[in-house]
């Protein structure tokens, strides 16, 4: 892994406007997360094309489906060699024994507890009862025991999960300067507070992609580390 902990999400439907992106703030980067928007509309020749620029890729499908097609989902983007891949930790211990099994020696794979969008209200609309530290807590503690690398969370909870699973590895997106441009992330903090409270990985998309200069943009976020 790079040293630089910031991987850019490339929320965006065209390739050659990805592509062009990361060029203009690759030497400010650690890597690149392409998400649901970008592999749908690009699959693996997408991703084999951003691999060119060098960059270690992670692939944030975050996959949520019974074992057999979430290990079936794992072996077929092996060939991609991503450093890191994302399942729901929802989707259970015996998913999440599967997904390890079938992904690459080098490829973390970690968990989503509770997406950055989700606040106490979205958690008691869905059923969940217990507030979202807790359940990135319990979460956290089962993807632990499946076997899994990490897991994602905000950074409102990665200290507390960092305290029970020292070496785990930590994917912390709601990621926010204080500009008050939240969008629609309920759970953010700055990438500095993230890192400070234990996060691996800090994933930063809109801050970056969508300045007006986003090399001075990217530049500014790792000012800050
Ligand atoms: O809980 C989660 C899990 C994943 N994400 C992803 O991170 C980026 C954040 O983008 P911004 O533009 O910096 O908000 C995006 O690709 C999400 O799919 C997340 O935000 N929260």
């Amino acid at each position: 892994m790079n040293h630089n902990p910031v991987f850019l999400a490339l929320d965006m439907p065209r390739l050659d406007a990805a592509e062009a992106l990361v060029r203009k703030v690759s030497g400010h980067i650690g890597g690149i997360k392409l998400g649901l928007e970008f592999f749908c509309a690009h699959g693996h020749h997408g991703v084999h094309e951003l691999h060119k620029l060098g960059l270690p890729i992670f692939l944030d499908l975050k996959l949520h489906d019974i074992p057999n097609t979430v290990a079936a989902a794992m072996q077929a983007i092996h060939v991609l060699e991503p450093s890191i891949v994302t399942v729901h930790a929802a989707g259970g211990r015996a998913m999440m024994e599967d997904a390890k099994a079938a992904a690459g020696e080098n490829c973390k794979v970690v968990g989503v507890t509770v997406l950055t969008s989700l606040d106490d209200d979205d958690l008691t609309a869905i059923g969940v009862k217990s507030d979202p530290n807790e359940q990135a807590l319990r979460l956290a503690e089962l993807a632990h025991s499946a076997g899994l690398d990490g897991i994602v969370c905000s950074g409102h909870e990665v200290g507390a999960v960092h305290k029970q699973w020292k070496d785990g590895f930590f994917v912390v997106p709601g990621l926010r300067l204080d500009d008050g441009k939240q969008g629609d992330q309920k759970r953010i903090v700055t990438p500095r507070q993230a890192r400070d409270a234990g996060a691996s990985v800090l994933v930063i998309g809109r801050p970056i992609s969508r300045a007006e200069d986003p090399m001075a943009a990217a530049k500014a976020i790792e000012a800050t580390l």
